[in-house]
């Protein structure tokens, strides 16, 4: 408790103080220069289009990524050569850096919990420095996540008892499905608020020192939860949830809004934008889930994952817009670096960027990015939202 009001009181002053913040307005252009920021929850696949999707999130000032691990087949092993059956974090991780994440700062791959992780592969990846993360997917909850259990056979489980032990983060997408068939947005609808009020309680008291990311919340009720959980329990929240809400989705039918867990109501939009805003919070940050399936996947709502590589930057902005913060104070400057920029390296224990990067308030049109594997539509692209800051670089 004491630590925590520490890092709040350190934040309120850093917010009053932060002159480092570059704010100049020529004519009627704002511009922002903050450090290069970290998607702690992004997608980059695998095979000839990842190269494309590095590079949309290099172009963005992005520093550093952790890139999840729903590959086919997925990456379940800590090291070694890939298999029919798994990807090692050693294996995907060269993949990576050899399509361009070489140029990140970090690059995180968690391992993918199945029920053929071990306890010798957590301590032989957290002695090697290659395992920081695990990621947990209920089974069948989204794209390439039937490798993974229900959270009722991880709670109390020695994996991650020795996760507790060596410090590693769990990932989690909090989604208890209930539900299935013709009934399927009901159960997406109601998943994410019972994984919150039945399995986030126990999991929490049977391990209380495990470190949690909670991925992509979209809920009241999970903004709550967070913000009442121990420091060690954080949580990333994406653009789209932040900006839309069903009724984007329903509009037009814009499937390349439609992402797992679904965007939300008012409300729960309404607690997000509270979260990330509330002066001197460190616990929520950026975690864009940028999930690209093909224009072709998407346009028939055949594939889950909103795409926001070039442009998540620009709609977080409209989004701490939305919410009342102005980017012409310090103290709005503030709060966004914070999210955007700080309170992840500070969770995950790195350092923050050194490099910079510059955005300006002015429209920008986002264009279908073409890859090997085909378009892909990015967000705003079709929705009524357009671009209202761009990236100068
Ligand atoms: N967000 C999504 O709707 N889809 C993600 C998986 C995930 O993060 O749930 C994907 O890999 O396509």
């Amino acid at each position: 408790m004491k630590s925590r009001q520490t890092a709040e009181k350190r934040s309120e002053v850093f917010a009053l103080l932060s002159c480092h913040l570059q704010t100049s307005r020529y004519g009627k252009t704002m511009t922002i220069t903050l450090p290069k920021w970290f998607d702690l929850h992004t997608h980059f696949r695998q095979g000839p289009a990842m190269a494309a999707y590095v590079k949309a999130h290099l172009d963005m000032g992005c520093a550093g990524a952790l890139a999840m691990p729903n590959t086919q087949p997925p990456v379940a092993r800590v090291s070694g050569p890939a298999q029919a059956d798994a990807w090692s974090i050693e294996g995907y991780s060269a993949e990576l850096r050899a399509a361009g994440a070489a140029s990140f700062e970090q690059l995180i791959v968690p391992l993918y919990l199945t029920r053929q992780t071990t306890t010798a592969m957590i301590a032989e990846g957290a002695a090697s420095g290659l395992l920081r993360a695990c990621k947990y997917y209920p089974p069948h909850g989204t794209t390439n996540s039937e490798h993974g259990m229900p959270m009722d056979d991880l709670i109390g489980s020695e994996v991650l008892r020795a996760m507790e032990d060596h410090g590693i983060v769990l990932c989690i997408h909090g989604e208890q499905h209930a539900l299935s068939g013709p009934d399927y947005i009901d159960a997406q609808q109601n998943a994410e608020t019972r994984f919150y009020t039945e399995r986030m309680p126990r999991l929490l008291e049977a391990h209380p020192r495990l470190r949690i990311v909670c991925e992509h919340i979209t809920t009241r009720t999970a903004a709550e939860f967070v913000a009442a959980a121990p420091e060690h329990v954080g949580a990333t929240i994406t653009p789209q949830h932040l900006l839309y809400t069903l009724g984007h989705l329903i509009q037009g039918l814009k499937y390349h809004l439609y992402c797992l867990p679904i965007v939300k109501f008012q409300d729960d939009r309404a607690a997000l934008r509270q979260a990330v805003t509330r002066a001197g919070q460190a616990k929520f940050f950026a975690g864009t889930d940028s999930a690209p399936h093909t224009t072709k996947a998407t346009a028939c709502g055949c594939a889950a994952g909103c795409f926001t590589g070039g442009c998540a930057p620009q709609l977080y902005a409209m989004a701490f817009e939305e919410a009342g913060v102005d980017f012409s104070t310090a103290v709005g400057q503030a709060m966004f670096e914070h999210f955007l920029c700080l309170n992840g390296p500070a969770f995950y224990g790195f350092p923050a960027s050194q490099q910079k990067f510059t955005m300006e308030k002015a429209p920008q049109k986002m264009e279908l990015l073409e890859t090997p594997a085909g378009p892909v539509t990015p967000l705003p692209v079709g929705l009524s939202l357009e671009l209202t800051w761009s990236l100068v670089g």
